[in-house]
């Protein structure tokens, strides 16, 4: 897969600033400041409860910092009209649960609402985009199911279709591929650098699989407790010292026969 620019040097998508945030009092995130670009795929990665969805949700505004300050496209974002917000960014979250039985191509749809007027029906445009969605990510075929009887697989590529329906400008994903096989993972992940690299969709992915993540993302921010251990290009940060500091993992990092990205062997440490 083709490398973007490794160092960011495109406009500032979100800056934090010392953001802090936790559930009932325990801490979550905890005094992360960080600046994200355009021109590169952000990946976010961490062990569990390490606060990933919580930052990601963050900078989508589906929370709100206890302290700190997060601005997005140099505006604060508790001032993003929430309309407007949804027109630049899109999530795909890690549980996508749609409880009545619409169909799949109905959730598809759902992706253009914050492009269309109150009431107003989708134009024949904009049922071409829901095609394309559905097409993309392989789910045309199940148009018409009832989109709570798709397996966990086929309910998360709708997840990503109504996200691209919404033609964002930023895309957030959190764990967007855990439940695909590794043949649907990677045309999903083609699919969104694709449209990074050829229609300047921006990108930022919670990621676990720290191979895919490699090949997917040219620059990692590793979570730790709610702290930012270290960022910086995916050649550079993925270390068998950090993934030993971030995972306590042994590791061994080489280069992937195919696509010349990191290629990371694991294993528990010997002396545990
Ligand atoms: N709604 C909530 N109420 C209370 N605690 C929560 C809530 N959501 C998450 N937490 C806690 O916050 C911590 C961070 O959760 P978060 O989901 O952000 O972690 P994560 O890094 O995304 O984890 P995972 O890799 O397991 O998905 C965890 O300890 C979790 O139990």
């Amino acid at each position: 897969m083709a490398r973007a620019i490794s160092e960011p040097s495109g406009e500032l998508l979100w800056s934090l600033t010392k953001v802090n945030f936790g559930y009932n009092g325990t801490p979550v995130v905890c005094d992360v400041s960080l600046e994200l670009r355009r021109g590169c795929c952000y990946g976010i990665l961490g062990p569990n409860g390490s606060g990933k969805t919580t930052l990601l949700d963050l900078m989508g505004g589906l929370l709100m910092p206890h302290s700190g300050m997060i601005e997005f496209m140099g505006r604060p974002l508790h001032v993003w009209p929430r309309k407007q917000l949804a027109r630049q960014l899109a999530l795909v979250p890690q549980d996508f649960m749609v409880r009545f039985g619409y169909s799949v191509r109905e959730v598809v749809e759902m992706g253009l609402h914050p492009h269309l007027h109150r009431f107003a029906a989708p134009s024949e445009t904009d049922q071409v985009l829901v095609d394309e969605a559905l097409e993309a990510t392989g789910i045309a075929a199940l148009a018409n199911r009832p989109v709570t009887r798709l397996s966990g697989g086929e309910k998360q590529r709708v997840a990503v279709a109504r996200a691209l329906a919404q033609k964002p400008a930023v895309l957030l994903l959190d764990e967007a591929t855990s439940n695909l096989d590794i043949h649907h993972s990677l045309e999903i992940l083609h699919l969104i650098r694709g449209r990074f690299e050829r229609q300047g969709m921006q990108v930022v992915a919670v990621m676990h699989d720290l191979n895919l993540a490699s090949f997917f993302c040219d620059r990692l921010i590793f979570l730790k407790q709610g702290q930012v251990v270290c960022q910086g290009p995916t050649e550079e940060v993925l270390t068998p010292e950090n993934i030993e500091a971030v995972y306590g993992v042994e590791a061994e990092v080489r280069s992937n026969a195919f696509t010349n990205s990191r290629q990371v062997s694991f294993r528990l440490p010997l002396n545990r």
